[in-house]
């Protein structure tokens, strides 16, 4: 559903353009979940980014179910991401002002998509039913990453991208939040690519690419 073919990406700096990704091919079958790896500062974001059409490769092509990325104006892109895609961060991007309900089902009621009993179903499994009226910052980290992880699943994306979702978590909360997502993904018969640095996040996905100087390899986690 998801391929990159020979992409490459490089931002300029003072020193000239630095390089990121260098003819990078990635395939990601529907219902597959895909861990990508590689030291800090190898350009695991960026590729996260590119995939999502939240920026763009200097050259390459990136498609969404054979539908290129690159032949879209920002407004498509837009659109494919609300309808398609759920992303989820390490900064939890709630909206303050929204409660708990309202964040949830923000994306569904934009993608024109909102299902009232899976909102609840979600909440439910989320372990936020009795806190659905409060607003986030009453919750704790483990609770706000859970919301976001909800809002991202709510509008039943084909792909949920995932860039560090741990990340800002200490270790307990962190494996909760790892399980409910993965047992959510799986319910919900999405596809996953979650970037990690933990082999032991990315140990129980299907599979495990790394980045290295720019190339994509397929390693065990
Ligand atoms: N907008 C930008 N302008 C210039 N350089 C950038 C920009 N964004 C990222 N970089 C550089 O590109 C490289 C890859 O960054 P990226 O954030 O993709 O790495 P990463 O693997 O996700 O890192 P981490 O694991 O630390 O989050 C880094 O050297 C970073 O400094």
């Amino acid at each position: 559903m998801l391929e990159l073919v020979q992409v490459n990406k490089s931002y300029p700096t003072p020193q000239g353009p630095l390089s990121v990704l260098q003819g990078v091919d990635l395939h990601l079958a529907a219902g597959e979940s895909l861990a990508l790896m590689g030291e800090s500062g190898c350009g695991k974001s960026t590729l996260l980014h590119l995939a999502a059409g939240l920026d763009t490769p200097d050259s390459g092509e990136i498609r969404l179910d054979g539908r290129s990325l690159s032949a879209l104006e920002e407004p498509g892109r837009a659109r494919l991401r609300r309808e398609r895609l759920g992303l989820v961060f390490q900064q939890f991007h709630l909206v303050p002002s929204l409660s708990v309900a309202d964040n949830l089902r923000l994306q569904a009621r934009l993608a024109g998509r909102e299902d009232p009993a899976w909102n609840r179903t979600l909440l439910e499994r989320l372990g936020l039913t009795t806190m659905a009226d409060r607003y986030p910052e009453r919750l704790s980290g483990g609770q706000q990453q859970r919301l976001a992880i909800g809002r991202a699943l709510a509008a039943r994306p084909d792909l949920l991208m995932a860039d560090e979702p741990t990340g800002n978590l200490d270790e307990s909360s962190a494996d909760e939040v790892l399980e409910l997502l993965l047992a959510l993904v799986k319910d919900s018969g999405c596809a996953l690519l979650m970037v990690t640095h933990s082999p032991r996040v990315a140990a129980p996905l299907d599979r495990c690419l790394r980045l290295t100087h720019g190339r994509i390899e397929e390693t065990a986690p």
